[in-house]
Order: C-alpha cells, then sequence, then structure tokens
C-alpha cells in the first residue's frame, strides 16, 4: 500500500513545539500586547526533539565528532537547563526568559535603529514581539516616518497593531535595500550562523534579510551554541512544495540525515503544519555543524557537514523553497546587503545581562 507522505498518521496529544505552529501565527488580537502574551506558549524548549509525525529515515545514532564539544560555548548555560518541573517554577522560568529577550530586543533596537532610517525589516517569532514593543515605545515622531517590512502573517499582525505603516517586500523596487532587519533565531553558533524557522516563517525571513543592509538577531542564551544541531535538535527546517515532500525526503537520507519528518500542525491544526506560503516544513537532524571541514575530509561523508556545504546542498535539491540555515557572508562584509548571516546577534542572559556575539569580537557583554 503507498503511503501519502502529507498524511500525519497519529493525532495523540503532543507536546507542544510550536503552539502557533500550524501557520506561525500567534493570536492576532486587537491590541498589541495581547501578542506579548501569546509569546509564553509560542514555542517550548528548543532542546527537545520534535515528536514524531512520519519519519521516513532510520534513526542512527547521532554520534559527535571527536572535534565537538557538547557544552554551550564559554561556560554560558541556560535557564531551562536548571528549570524545576513544578507549574510556578516553570511560569517565572517563562518570564524570566521573555524578560531577557526584552532586554535583548532593547539593546538591540538602542543600538541598531537609528531615528534617520525609514525601511524597516521585521521578522517573526516570540522575541520579535518585543522589538516591536521596544520600537513602538519610541513614539510616532520617529515611527511614523519609518515603513515596516513583515517576513510573514505573524510579523504583518504586530507591525498592524503597533500602528506602524506596512510595507511588503515585493514592493520594494530592484536594488532598493530596508536600512535595518531584526529578527529572532533558533540557535547560533560562533560564526554567526543561524538555524531559523522553528516557527515555520523562514522563506519570507531569508527574503526580508537579505533584502537589508544591517539584519540584527535577537535572542536569549538557549540560542548560544557551538554547532548548529546541539541546542537546536528538532532538525534544520526545510520549506517544501507539497507535491515534492517524498523526494525531499528521499534525498535528506542520501544526504546522511539522522532523521527527517513533515512538521505536524498539531496542537493548533491537524494534519501537516502550512507554511504562510503554503508549503510544508521539513525538519532534518543532522550531525552538529561544523564551520570548517576537518583536514581530508569530503562534505557529507559519515553525515558530517559543514554549515555551508550542507546548505548550498539543500538548496540544490529539487522542490526544496527554501531552508533555515542562514549561511554565508554577514552584513558587514556585503555592505549593499544580500547578506543572510547577522551584523550582530543580542542574546538575553538569566542574570538580566545581555551579550553580543560580532564577527570581530566574539561574544561579549553588551
Ligand atoms: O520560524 C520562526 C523564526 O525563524 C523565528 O525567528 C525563530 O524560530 C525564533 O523564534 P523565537 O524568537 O520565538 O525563539
Amino acid at each position: 500500500m503507498s503511503m501519502n507522505p502529507h498524511r500525519v498518521t497519529s493525532f495523540t496529544a503532543r507536546r507542544s513545539w510550536s503552539a502557533a505552529a500550524a501557520r506561525c501565527v500567534h493570536q492576532p488580537g486587537p491590541a498589541f500586547h495581547s501578542a506579548a502574551a501569546a509569546a509564553l506558549n509560542f514555542k517550548s524548549n528548543p532542546s527537545t526533539p520534535a515528536p514524531p509525525v512520519r519519519t521516513t529515515i532510520v534513526h542512527h545514532q547521532a554520534a559527535l565528532p571527536n572535534t565537538f564539544t557538547t557544552q554551550p560555548h564559554r561556560n554560558l548555560h541556560t535557564t531551562t537547563a536548571k528549570m524545576s518541573t513544578t507549574p510556578d517554577a516553570s511560569a517565572s522560568a517563562a518570564q524570566l526568559i521573555e524578560k531577557s529577550k526584552l532586554l535583548a530586543a532593547n539593546r538591540a533596537v538602542t543600538e541598531h535603529l537609528s531615528p534617520t532610517y525609514r525601511h524597516i525589516g521585521i521578522g517573526s517569532g516570540s522575541t520579535v514581539i518585543h522589538v516591536v514593543d521596544v520600537i513602538s515605545k519610541l513614539g510616532p515622531a520617529i515611527t511614523g516616518p519609518m515603513t515596516f517590512y513583515p517576513t510573514g502573517d505573524q510579523s504583518r499582525d504586530l507591525i498592524q497593531a503597533a500602528g506602524f505603516r506596512l510595507g511588503y517586500i515585493a514592493d520594494l523596487s530592484p536594488g532598493h535595500a530596508l536600512d535595518v532587519c531584526f529578527d529572532g533565531a533558533d540557535e547560533v553558533d560562533p560564526a554567526l550562523n543561524l538555524i531559523k524557522g522553528g516557527g515555520a516563517c523562514l522563506l519570507q525571513e531569508k527574503l526580508v534579510a537579505t533584502a537589508a543592509r544591517k539584519f540584527v538577531c535577537v535572542a536569549d542564551s538557549r540560542k548560544i551554541s557551538n554547532h548548529l544541531g546541539t541546542a537546536w535538535k528538532k532538525g534544520i527546517p526545510i520549506e517544501v512544495f507539497p507535491m515534492a515532500v517524498p523526494q525531499v525526503l528521499g534525498e535528506l537520507e542520501r544526504l546522511g540525515s539522522l532523521s527527517a519528518q513533515v512538521r505536524s500542525g498539531l496542537p493548533g491544526k491537524a494534519g501537516a503544519c502550512v507554511t504562510d506560503n503554503g508549503l510544508r516544513i521539513v525538519d532534518a537532524v543532522f550531525k552538529p555543524l561544523l564551520t570548517e571541514l576537518p583536514e581530508g575530509k569530503q562534505e557529507g561523508e559519515e553525515g558530517v557537514w559543514t554549515v555551508d556545504g550542507l546548505a548550498r546542498r539543500l538548496i540544490e535539491i529539487p522542490g526544496v523553497a527554501e531552508h533555515g540555515l542562514f549561511y554565508g557572508k554577514s552584513g558587514l562584509e556585503v555592505e549593499s546587503g544580500g547578506a543572510q548571516k547577522p551584523v550582530a546577534a543580542y542574546f538575553g542572559m538569566e542574570d538580566g545581562s545581555v551579550m553580543v556575539q560580532t564577527l570581530e569580537k566574539g561574544l561579549v557583554k553588551a
């Protein structure tokens, strides 16, 4: 019997790994702050593997090459690792994380949003809610002359709820760059490569980030990582045309993916998660990604890839619209725009401080 790869095979209750997963949409409410409240439920612990929907690839032992360390770099560890499981403790840990995101957003906006800017990209996810909140507090005298460009339905709703002028990336004339784009990330490595798409937004995020002269990432301490795939264990989100899903899954297996599955829309939507672009998300787990290939090794040998090597290979698969690896050059290297990597990543820490990571200085206190 042939199986329909789009069909979700089980509807049993699952852990919510993206409360807004079905369409990457927060609860659009009349008030801006209803969206902020929804952030608390947006995603569960990023280090928790996603529950299987339909797995077509045999799971192997996820052995780390001996060059890896599984410690977060510079011994910065996260709130969630230390959390107790009591409801009160979980709630206060979640509040602490939200507070740390707000502090990071505040710092990022202070340092990267000039009042002279006119075209601002707004990414997706729970952290970006704080970015919009911070920007809206600047007041209409500053934000009035600005136009804000969303990366999906959620950020469009945020922009409108904040009363900002809405623009669309499709309406930018060729060669016209945004001044800055603020967006979150699921994982950030020391070279500022990112995994994005945990909330099913990535294609429009890449369009907006690369349209900006300056892409600034805002996150919390759980996203800091030495190797992509060690903090965010749910796999690399890949946006795929529905008709291509079986072929893409087969190709991912050939590339050494340890598991790959079509993301479920549960708990918000029965069936597959449908992106803002009407596509599917396949989450593909690979061995932790390197920033440099070990001497004498080939890309993909024994399933070991560099970020750049895998990113280039994934986009070549027919039926893949885009993937959640942001890699290559950063905005500092490409002044006119076109870069996928941020110029800086701001992390809210559990002690109330903010760390900033750049290519020049590494990870330092902001
Ligand atoms: O698909 C979602 C986007 O890539 C988000 O920017 C990313 O998942 C980070 O989201 P959050 O700020 O909620 O952790």
